[in-house]
């Protein structure tokens, strides 16, 4: 990853039409190379695509020791997790610098906590949808028994005891995957048995575990939603394949339906979008399941003048409505003829995008209220969760500023189905969560052009030392 797209001028009215290659799960891919610091040899991750979040990633795993190889065109990762606490206290700088650009560094600590001793609490990044605490995370770490060594201004550094991180009995208040990849990634090396009540299980948890049996970790799934990990004195590399990424899968089938196009996915996997796939048929788009991906089909591409059907759901833990594919899909839904409700109870401020969706003429009514579906955990809190769309209403091209990587992808879609011409800036979040986009968006013949691009912004170690803003470059013709 080098040079992203960071400003695009969008001429919309252009259905997408043709092939998109989705390569393995951004929410998978940084978590295993994560999983390899733990292993006494080096570890081969196939299926690896080219993104923010894996190059985010690499740096923190080298800024530690480890070392990193990457083959992107046939996206194969090996990394040696040779690191050392020397390393690690000489670029603790640049290490919390640097945390603050995806979820991932809190998921790090468990692993060095087993090989360095020590580890702090980063910063985190990730979408704006809410304000993701990470309280489920910590409280598991002192269960497994981290001492708090250090906690100012500068942040929390935590040490483990003289008789090392022990298993435990945790029981999260709600099924999170970052909290749950929390205690898989502690609990693999720690001494004795751990017991997870009210786990998640995302396809991409499941993938992990798989990645931790493979290294040699003893880990139980029972069907209550137990995990129950039996700690073990070492692990090993692993050679994993990622599965593939069914949010970017969902988000190119609701670019098809937003755009009245026709794109096959390579790669797509229906096991993991059954919810998806069900609110996609409702809706009267059309889809169809092949060995090396699916093809998903405005209706009007088959019957002209064809439209959209309005849906109601809400989004959920697995095997509910992921919440990732929600924005994305609202934008077609803007173009459904009827009102569509989109409950959104993982996130309580997950539709922040749709202020600029309304700019551009879409019919939206955002709310406070639990509509469309039971109450959740934010009822009465305030938080604007419930959705209704009414459509179709015709998009007009508008200036936008990508809020984040979801609800970005959001936005260029509905640039595309708009008539007129849009101007989109922050464009370069979209490398966290979609590779290759630039050719992807060319291969769907999308009308657009690069105004600028910026580079990547995780130095390597070994380059400049300080984490800087590059420069954005304006594209000459
Ligand atoms: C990098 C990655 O894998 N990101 C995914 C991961 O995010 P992430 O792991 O951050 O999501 P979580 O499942 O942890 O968060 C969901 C909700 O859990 C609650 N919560 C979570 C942790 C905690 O310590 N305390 C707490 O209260 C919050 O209400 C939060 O809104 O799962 C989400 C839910 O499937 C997806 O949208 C993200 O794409
Ligand atoms: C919320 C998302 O990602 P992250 O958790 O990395 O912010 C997403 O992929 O939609």
């Amino acid at each position: 990853m080098t040079e992203n797209i960071s400003k695009l001028r969008i001429e919309g009215g252009t259905p997408l039409v043709g092939e998109v290659h989705v390569r393995g799960a951004k929410n998978l891919v940084p978590k295993a190379m994560v999983a390899a610091l733990h292993g006494s040899t080096p570890s081969t991750l196939r299926n690896v695509p080219d993104l923010s979040d894996v190059e985010i990633v690499t740096t923190l795993v080298e800024l530690h020791g480890a070392k990193v190889d990457y083959d992107r065109d046939a996206g194969v990762l090996t990394l040696n997790p040779a690191q050392d606490a020397t390393t690690a206290a000489k670029n603790a700088e640049e290490i919390q610098l640097f945390g603050g650009n995806s979820r991932i560094p809190i998921l790090m600590v468990g692993p060095l906590l087993h090989t360095l001793g020590t580890a702090r609490i980063p910063n985190l990044g990730g979408c704006k949808i809410g304000d993701r605490p990470i309280d489920y995370h910590m409280a598991a770490l002192r269960k497994f028994g981290a001492v708090v060594e250090k906690d100012d201004e500068t942040g929390t550094t935590l040490i483990v005891p003289e008789e090392g991180l022990k298993g435990a009995e945790i029981v999260l208040n709600y099924p999170s995957v970052g909290a749950t990849e929390q205690v898989l990634l502690t609990g693999v090396r720690a001494k004795g048995k751990t017991i997870l009540r009210n786990a998640a299980i995302e396809p991409e948890i499941i993938d992990l575990i798989a990645v931790l049996q493979k290294m040699g970790a003893i880990i139980f799934i029972n069907e209550d939603r137990t995990i129950v990990i039996e700690g073990v004195d070492e692990l090993t590399g692993y050679d994993h394949t990622s599965l593939p990424d069914r949010n970017e899968s969902a988000s190119w089938a609701s670019a098809a339906l937003a755009t009245g196009g026709d794109i096959f996915v390579r790669g797509a996997d229906q096991k993991d979008m059954t919810a998806f796939l069900n609110q996609f048929r409702k809706m009267g788009g059309l889809y169809e399941v092949t060995a090396e991906g699916i093809r998903f089909t405005h209706p009007a591409q088959h019957t002209p003048g064809a439209q959209l059907k309005p849906i109601v759901f809400e989004t959920n833990v697995h095997p509910g409505f992921m919440t990732d594919w929600q924005q994305p899909l609202v934008v077609a839904l803007t173009q459904a003829k009827g009102a569509s409700i989109v409950h959104e109870t993982v996130y309580e401020e997950r539709f922040g995008f749709t202020n600029a969706l309304k700019q551009m003429g879409a019919d939206i009514v955002v709310m406070r209220d639990c509509v469309g579906g039971a109450p959740c955990r934010f009822e009465g809190k305030g938080y604007g969760h419930s959705a209704i769309i009414s459509g179709p209403t015709p998009l007009t091209g508008a200036d936008i500023e990508v809020p984040d990587l979801r609800g970005g992808f959001s936005h260029i879609i509905a640039a595309l189905a708009a008539k007129g011409t849009s101007h989109v800036s922050g464009v370069e979040l979209i490398a966290r969560g979609y590779e290759n986009f630039e050719e992807k968006l060319k291969s769907l013949g999308a009308n657009f052009e690069v105004l600028a691009r910026k580079a990547s912004k995780a130095p390597k170690p070994d380059a400049a030392i300080v984490v800087v803003e590059p420069e954005e470059v304006e594209v000459q013709d």
